[in-house]
């Protein structure tokens, strides 16, 4: 346990000083090299193939296509003492170049196609490449999208299997295909999944394929929920180790439509908002009919970028709105986690077992050696459980923010802008997840303040 731990502190010192992390999947079958600087040269081939998620053990991606934010002037405690080349390249954020992609999920019937119709007939002047999964030989929602198009480039068809299992190596090929045969040709590629995936497997393409992360950006999950029938979709219990798609599909969203608000009345609507809220508390939520949103709630919204984790963390607060109920409850603002643990106690430890969003928020600064150690072990051991997190961090010597965000066991990284002269130097941590227990990760994670 010990030369675990100063491999995770180690590791993750050495990369604060250098200004930034790289994202990087943890070391899942040995003791964990979390964070730890790998030689350029060598980086990138470390890869596992497509088709074989379960074996992939580690993952850094090149250098040339990792970005980050880097700072020009003030150089903090943590990154003066850098002896490595990136201490002094202290510039802008260079330019993302890679096409956006966005994930349009949702259970089936949910309102996925009419949402892509909505999204292909309006105006938004973007050059649009679709990638539609449909079960089955029959694409009968690429006619229907096909039909009613004008504004895509290109659509191609995923038929036989499901993007999250069987045919995740024929969207790494598509994506290839698209970007090296059309590139320059569209702006923007959506993928709309089967109704039945379950997103983390297709997220989790964009950071493990050098061929995708080279080229493609994931820019968001979009999670059409339907209003009249998601509540029994919730509710269905599966087998052990069976994931319920609807849940898992909420979970990894950054941006939730409840859709078809039409067909039921505003407790029912309600009373759904609050279920979906216990799941996922960091995604915007917006009901439509028909799917009619503003296209940059779901195009541009860079649900993985570190330069936004802050808008994120600080409306999940503010996303008490959504749930008057619990305004009365108390005023810990400084925990929120309590309060959704009320929250989950009313509702969700019955319906949704297990997958819950925890924040913590405190003041303080963190030692730097242990709060490595507590990320780097509570990843290591839950990363499972682990599906989406993202964080602002205060850590003792740095003049910077420390910003992160991951998903499962990716995990990235880097400080951001500097802490403001009057500002409170505040932590947030936003997890969602399986099984979390709020107080223990509390604990764990107040153990490493000052
Ligand atoms: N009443 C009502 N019907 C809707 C709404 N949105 C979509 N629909 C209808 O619901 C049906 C299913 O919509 P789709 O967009 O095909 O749903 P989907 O999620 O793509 O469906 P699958 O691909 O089968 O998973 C269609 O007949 C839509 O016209 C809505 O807001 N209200």
């Amino acid at each position: 346990m010990a030369t675990m731990s100063m491999d995770i502190a180690t590791t993750f010192v050495g990369l604060l000083k250098r200004q930034a992390i790289k994202p990087t999947r943890i070391h899942a079958t040995s003791l964990p090299f979390l964070w730890r600087h790998k030689p350029r040269h060598i980086s990138s081939s470390i890869r596992p193939s497509s088709s074989s998620s379960s074996s992939i053990n580690f993952k850094l991606v090149p250098n040339s296509s990792f970005r980050s934010r880097r700072f020009t002037s003030t150089v903090s405690a943590a990154t003066t003492t850098s002896q490595n080349e990136d201490s002094n390249i202290l510039t802008k954020i260079p330019d993302d170049d890679r096409v956006p992609a966005t994930i349009i999920t949702g259970f089936l019937g949910s309102g996925k196609t009419t949402l892509l119709n909505h999204i292909l007939t309006a105006e938004h002047g973007k050059r649009i490449a679709v990638i539609e999964n449909e079960f089955g030989e029959v694409d009968i929602d690429g006619s229907l999208v096909a039909a009613k198009t004008t504004g895509a480039e290109d659509i191609v068809m995923l038929n036989n299997g499901c993007l999250c299992c069987t045919v995740r190596g024929d969207l790494v090929r598509m994506i290839s295909e698209l970007v090296s045969k059309k590139k320059g040709k569209f702006d923007h590629i959506v993928i709309e999944t089967t109704g039945l995936a379950n997103p983390s497997p297709i997220i989790q393409t964009f950071y493990a394929e050098d061929n995708v992360f080279n080229d493609v950006k994931l820019d968001g999950v979009v999670t059409l929920v339907d209003a009249k029938h998601a509540g029994f979709h919730l509710d269905e219990v599966k087998p052990e180790g069976v994931v319920n798609e609807a849940i898992e599909q909420i979970a990894y969203a950054d941006r939730i439509i409840v859709n078809k608000t039409d067909l039921v009345g505003e407790p029912e609507i309600a009373s759904l908002v609050q279920r979906i809220r216990g799941i996922n508390r960091m995604a915007d939520l917006k009901q439509t009919k028909y799917g009619k949103v503003d296209l940059d709630y779901v195009l541009g919204i860079g649900g993985f970028d570190l330069e936004r984790i802050e808008s994120v963390v600080n409306s999940e607060g503010s996303k008490e709105d959504d749930n008057h109920d619990h305004h009365h409850e108390h005023d810990h603002s400084h925990h929120h986690h309590e309060k959704h643990e009320h929250e989950h106690h009313d509702h969700d430890h019955t319906h949704d077992p297990g997958v819950t969003s925890v924040s913590i928020v405190c003041d303080g600064n963190l030692d730097l050696e242990k709060a490595n150690m507590w990320l780097g072990t509570l990843l290591m051991e839950r990363s499972d459980d682990i599906y989406r997190m993202k964080g602002i961090l205060s850590v003792e010597g740095m003049n910077e923010r420390f910003v992160f965000q991951g998903v499962h066991d990716i995990f990235q990284g880097s400080p951001d802008r500097l802490w403001g002269p009057d500002e409170p130097r505040k932590n947030k941590i936003v997890f969602i997840g399986k099984n979390l227990d709020s107080q223990t990760l509390e604990k764990g994670f107040k153990s490493c303040l000052l």
